[in-house]
């Protein structure tokens, strides 16, 4: 803990520790938004590697281009030879014990084991036995968790700019950051660099708090994410507040029309994974006909629906309709971020559908 405490004084952060959530990181001066409150390289990383991802990618910086094996063990990748000496001092120790493992077996070590391994690597190479990450904290995890439940808490999903799941990091500092569902700060990743930026101006002696999860989602559907994954229930006004709200919206809903509405949805889904994508497009409508009956005009199932709708018809090239679907998820958006930030990037989407249009009403004059 004194070690992370150095590592922070220069950076106007201070960490306190509270019984009903362990450590939290605390501003020591104010912060504009926008402002970087902390950046920090991952202190172990490995690339994904799942039904959903399965591409290669480079060991260092989870490029998926240029790709060269490791000639030693022909388990490990990278695109060039300045990120294969960057991961070398954990690499040749890893590679080692790789190299004895057979084939059939590779196939069992997860990108979640790697990590493990190479957090053992990375403390023995260092000798830090001491470490510190508090209260999910490595000498606590062997004590009362299990290894990998300490990797679900604290592991961090690096994602490129389009938040595309590249890999997975462990930061120190940053994983003392607690959750909010409001809250004041966002993570972001500039390639395997972990950036914290203020949303809003954050006055001196404020927690800086982060969201763990999507943030458009009932109160129900992030309480439960949160518990599923963090152990922990959110306390946070946003769930205070709401959770009455959801709990009594749950009980008048009329249950035939929800019903009905996940029929829909499961049938939309069918088709959505068939090619034809005009026919996807009349069954979303169709929910999203039932859903508007039956949800708030703010509702996230809603908007799920519309941004579906959205993807389906850009595909078809529909620029005209999937730009006034665009439009549609804008206000609830705003409604949830509370920040000037998401409809920055929504109006920019917005943007670029215009332009499409455009181009496309220019191509008809042409032809
Ligand atoms: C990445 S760690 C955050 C730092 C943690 N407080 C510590 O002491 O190391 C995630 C864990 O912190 C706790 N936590 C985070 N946000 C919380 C919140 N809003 N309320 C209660 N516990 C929270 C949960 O135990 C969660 O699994």
């Amino acid at each position: 803990m004194d070690e992370l405490q150095n590592a922070l004084n220069n950076k106007s952060l201070t960490i306190s520790t509270f019984p009903e959530k362990g450590r939290c990181l605390f501003t020591t001066r104010d912060f504009s938004p926008g402002e970087v409150i902390i950046s920090e390289s991952p202190y172990v990383s490995v690339p994904n590697k799942n039904k959903e991802s399965p591409e290669s990618k480079c060991e260092w910086c989870f490029s998926s281009t240029n790709l060269k094996k490791c000639s030693a063990c022909h388990v490990v990748w990278y695109c060039s030879s300045i990120c294969q000496k960057s991961d070398w001092k954990l690499h040749c120790v890893e590679c080692q014990a790789l190299k004895k493992v057979d084939k059939e077996r590779l196939k069992s070590i997860t990108p979640s084991i790697r990590l493990m391994v190479r957090l053992c690597i990375r403390r023995k190479l260092e000798n830090q036995k001491n470490l510190d990450y508090g209260g999910c904290g490595a000498e606590q995890l062997r004590m009362h968790f299990s290894a990998f439940m300490f990797l679900a808490c604290n592991a961090h999903t690096i994602c490129d700019s389009e938040l595309r799941p590249l890999g997975t990091g462990l930061y120190p500092v940053i994983s003392i950051i607690n959750h909010s569902c409001l809250p004041n700060s966002v993570l972001v990743f500039e390639g395997r660099l972990a950036v914290v930026r203020a949303m809003q101006h954050i006055p001196k002696g404020t927690e800086v708090l982060i969201s763990y999860i999507e943030i458009a989602g009932s109160t129900i559907t992030r309480q439960k994410a949160l518990k599923e994954q963090y152990f922990f229930t959110c306390t946070c006004s946003r769930c205070i507040k709401l959770k009455v709200i959801d709990a009594r919206i749950t009980n008048v809903m009329d249950f035939s029309f929800v019903t009905l509405s996940k029929w829909g949805d499961e049938k939309g889904r069918g088709i959505l994974k068939s090619s034809d994508k005009t026919e996807a497009s009349v069954a979303y409508k169709m929910i999203e006909e039932l859903q508007m009956k039956l949800y708030h005009p703010f509702s996230v199932n809603l908007m799920r629906t519309r941004e579906t709708l959205l993807k389906i018809l850009m595909e078809l090239q529909d620029w005209k309709e999937a730009l006034s679907y665009c439009r549609l998820t804008i206000p609830i958006y705003e409604s949830c971020w509370e920040t000037e930030a998401a409809v920055k990037s929504l109006t920019k989407a917005l943007d670029i559908l215009e332009s499409l249009m455009e181009q496309r009403h220019h191509s008809c004059w042409n032809f």
